[in-house]
């Protein structure tokens, strides 16, 4: 990541001030070692390290400040425990349970009232906080961003290293600015900004990249929809994607259980309050964006950049010939045709969930539509919330009434159809609008044909059936967002 500027008159970026805050030694001129606050694990790949680092003879340097959550493949279905779908998941579950109590860490175990997916336990729970580093073996680290906190995703190798160290040698990435100015329409979302961001400006084009979050628009969202933009950051290829602290974040943050309390809250306010780019930073990359410009948008293809908004019509096979094929192999997979419109598409299956898009904020925009109306005959409906405590939350405001009315399946939190890891799946050759950030093939399952979107355009589309506008729909509810 980017090292201090040589020029000590030239203004600071956010993400020098967090960097320079947390350098233990400057390596070299392309590499530090960093100071990492918090680790957070998960079943999936955590256990892994653990393990590993028992293996090896080493402890956690720190286990106050290390966290494991069950989420990737634990089952969904009601009445849940150590089983799941997939034949191998009970032994990483039992793995993982027993690795973190050997290494004296904090588990979010199965039954736990905290468990849920890491990255909303993160925030949820305040152990994600304004201008700490902090790590997880998980791409989608990088949602804890919307906290202003510097998270990013490691291997397993790398989640060992900190551990044991608390440190982690990180390379110099290079520094880029995305503002989006103005005011975003209604029915449009932080989860249409950043697929409109990728959409315009490539899967790559933050390869390389720690990218800052700016603008009115940004300013505007709440902090849980600036988490959802900050979760796809990755799949910008940007190392990691954050957000400058405000009091919106300070509101957010305030009394959640790890978070700090009496004087030491009173001096991270202060520090917090330090905490974005000087008016004459210079970043390496700027783009700017209209966010009145912006749609409700819809991915087509196989990879979040092939999104459009969803008035346009599926794009023809372009480029050179290997952009050809590829788009054509999308095209295949997802039994589309170009040139055709992606609204109206008839859909087998709708998916309310993942690191995205699960937070009470999400829950809340979805049943405010949906109150009073019906899912379509035919089409599977599910929703899962991103924790135990979202759950909850939800369920205390009736949120489960009205999506059981409507005809949605409401499970127990866990990453469940975001990715195949637990074995849940609507089943090969489905049609499934998701509110989740990856449209791999195979992503949802074997065969499975993904198309990401907002919970408002996921919502107003199981009611129709097909792939829908949510501006179309007259009785859309300004989406409320609140984050308690
Ligand atoms: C299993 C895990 C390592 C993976 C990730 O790194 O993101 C998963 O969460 C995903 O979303 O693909
Ligand atoms: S919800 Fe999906 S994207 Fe998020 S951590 Fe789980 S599998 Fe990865």
């Amino acid at each position: 990541m980017q090292g201090d500027r040589e020029d000590k008159r030239m203004g600071k970026t956010l993400i020098e001030k967090i960097l320079s805050d947390h350098t233990a030694v400057e390596l070299d001129d392309r590499r530090r070692l960093i100071y990492v606050d918090r680790i957070f694990l998960h079943e999936r790949t955590g256990s892994i390290a653990l393990q590993s680092l028992h293996e090896s003879g080493r402890t956690v340097a720190r286990p106050k400040q290390v966290f494991c959550t069950m989420d990737h493949i634990v089952d969904t279905f009601p009445g849940r425990g150590d089983e799941t779908l997939m034949p191998s998941g009970t032994q990483f579950i039992r793995a993982t349970r027993e690795a973190a109590r050997q290494a004296g860490i904090t588990l979010f175990d199965v039954r736990d009232e905290k468990q849920g997916i890491a990255h909303v336990v993160a925030a949820e729970q305040g152990i994600a906080l304004p201008g700490l580093t902090m790590v997880c073996p998980d791409s989608h680290t990088c949602t804890l961003g919307g906290l202003g906190c510097l998270a990013w995703g490691i291997g397993s190798t790398e989640a060992e290293h900190a551990l044991a160290t608390r440190t982690l040698e990180l390379r110099t990435a290079k520094t880029m600015r995305v503002t989006f100015d103005g005011e975003l329409c209604p029915g449009v979302t932080a989860k249409d900004m950043i697929l409109h961001l990728i959409a315009h400006y490539g899967a790559n084009g933050g390869a390389g990249y720690v990218v800052e979050f700016a603008g009115s628009a940004i300013r505007a969202l709440e902090v849980e929809q600036r988490m959802t933009l900050c979760n796809m950051a990755v799949e910008f290829s940007a190392v990691t994607g954050l957000v400058a602290p405000d009091d919106k974040t300070i509101d957010y943050v305030r009394g959640r259980p790890y978070a700090p309390r009496g004087e030491q809250w009173k001096q991270a306010v202060n520090y917090w309050q330090t905490l974005r780019s000087d008016s004459d930073a210079v970043f390496d990359r700027e783009i700017r964006i209209n966010a009145r410009g912006i749609a409700p948008s819809v991915s087509w293809g196989i990879n979040p950049e092939q999104t459009i908004a969803i008035d346009e019509r599926i794009p023809s096979p372009d480029g050179g010939s290997e952009r050809q094929t590829y788009m054509q192999r999308a095209l295949d997979y997802m039994a589309l045709e170009a040139g055709a419109p992606l609204a109206g598409t008839p859909i087998d299956a709708v998916f309310i969930g993942s690191c995205t898009n699960s937070r009470l904020s999400d829950l809340r925009a979805v049943a405010a539509f949906l109150e009073g109306k019906k899912v379509a005959p035919g089409i599977d409906a599910v929703c899962v919330p991103g924790s135990t405590q979202v759950k909850r939350a939800a369920e205390a405001e009736g949120i489960h009434i009205i999506l059981k009315a409507a005809g949605f399946e409401w499970r127990e939190s866990g990453c469940s159809m975001c990715f195949y890891a637990g074995g849940e799946t609507f089943g090969a050759g489905k049609r499934v609008l998701s509110t989740t950030n990856r449209n791999f093939q195979n992503r949802q399952g074997p065969g499975v044909r993904t198309h990401i979107a907002s919970p408002l355009t996921v919502a107003a589309s199981a009611v129709a059936g097909v792939i829908s506008d949510p501006r179309e729909v007259s009785s859309m509810p300004a989406i409320r967002e609140n984050h308690r």
